[in-house]
């Protein structure tokens, strides 16, 4: 099975265009029936070779827009393009142009991680001897050897992932999805994922989309970052272009016990300036301000029920607040 040639490209030709994306859920029927509107119009390029991530807390409408890039979903309205090909009309080519990390990968459940790796590479098209050959590298080179004999169902979550990841690399496709790769992963199956990331990304200029919640991964990895809220795009750049919207702000972090003591007026005050996400309140504040409610918060009696708190200069998450995002859903 060939890869489907592209119609001729230049260089400039981005990976993967798409155009004002709509997809409406229908969920219960007749007069139950209610819609939800999971991508609002969405409109994006993903480079060749850049490292492009989704960012945006749960039920942004991410997923729902990379099922719709890699041809499993049909979009109400709308155009996806990869590498020159029409996915709308052409849905089977997608599986000839990317490789596929879902967030649910229950299909090689029953396999061994050796024989889910390996089938998955003949599905791809390689031979006998080049699938065995593939599996061998792909196993060596994320260290799935000691786990390789055991069936994907009696692996832990973060191995299990990790088995899938290696099958996704096999049979090298141009575009890479990778929806939330790494979650579950220790920080040495996490520096696996994106050592072999980066290895493709220099020998075959492998593009890749990399739907993430997590901001500190986001800011390591991506090359450029589409906030996604509400079924939308609101913001579009580089880690560092997204930052400097935020520049010269720091942000303070306090984590209460328990309930925070909103009978203090200090604490009070700060209940109205404050991102709340359950006991730990976010304020993004210029420095001499921090410091100032630092004194205030650590002077007092407030201070025998924080648990811990930070200041430190702002991440992503500062920025998709600083947008109108909700706060919900984000790991750091
Ligand atoms: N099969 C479906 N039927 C009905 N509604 C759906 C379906 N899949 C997703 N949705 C809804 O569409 C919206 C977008 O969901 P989607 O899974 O795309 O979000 P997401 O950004 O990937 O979220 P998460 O980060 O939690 O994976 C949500 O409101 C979700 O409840």
């Amino acid at each position: 099975m060939a890869t489907p040639q592209p119609t001729p490209l230049g260089t400039a030709t981005p990976c993967c265009s798409v155009r004002d994306l709509v997809k409406t859920y229908r969920v219960g029927r007749g007069a139950n029936a209610t819609e939800v509107r999971a991508n609002a119009g969405i409109s994006l390029e993903i480079r060749r070779g850049e490292v492009f991530g989704l960012l945006g807390p749960n039920g942004a409408g991410k997923s729902t827009l990379v099922r719709q890039l890699t041809g499993l979903l049909r979009p109400d309205s709308g155009s996806v393009e990869i590498l020159g090909h029409d996915i709308v009309r052409h849905p089977d080519r997608a599986a000839r142009l990317l490789a596929y990390l879902g967030q649910e990968s229950t299909a090689l459940d029953e396999l061994t991680v050796h024989l889910a790796v390996e089938t998955t590479a003949r599905l791809r098209g390689l031979g006998t001897a080049d699938a065995r050959q593939a599996t061998a590298d792909v196993i060596d080179e994320l260290a799935l050897g000691p786990i390789a004999s055991r069936p994907l169902a009696k692996l832990s979550g973060g191995q299990r992932r990790l088995a899938c990841f290696g099958a996704a690399l096999v049979g090298a496709r141009p575009l890479l999805v990778l929806d939330e790769p790494t979650t579950g992963m220790d920080p040495i199956a996490r520096r696996a994922v994106w050592s072999a990331v980066d290895r493709r990304r220099a020998a075959d200029g492998t593009t890749v989309l990399l739907v993430t919640h997590n901001v500190i991964e986001a800011e390591t990895v991506l090359d450029r970052v589409a906030v996604v809220d509400e079924g939308r795009i609101i913001a579009c750049d580089t880690p560092g272009g997204l930052k400097a919207m935020v520049d010269g702000d720091v942000r303070l972090d306090l984590v209460w016990r328990e309930e925070a003591p909103t009978d203090l007026p200090v604490v009070a005050e700060l209940s109205r300036r404050a991102a709340v996400n359950g006991r730990r309140w976010t304020v993004r504040t210029d420095p001499d301000d921090a410091r100032e409610l630092v004194a205030q918060v650590t002077g007092g009696p407030a201070f025998a029920a924080l648990d811990d708190f930070s200041l430190s200069t702002p991440s992503l998450e500062d920025v998709y607040l600083l947008l109108g995002g909700r706060h919900e859903g984000f790991e750091k």
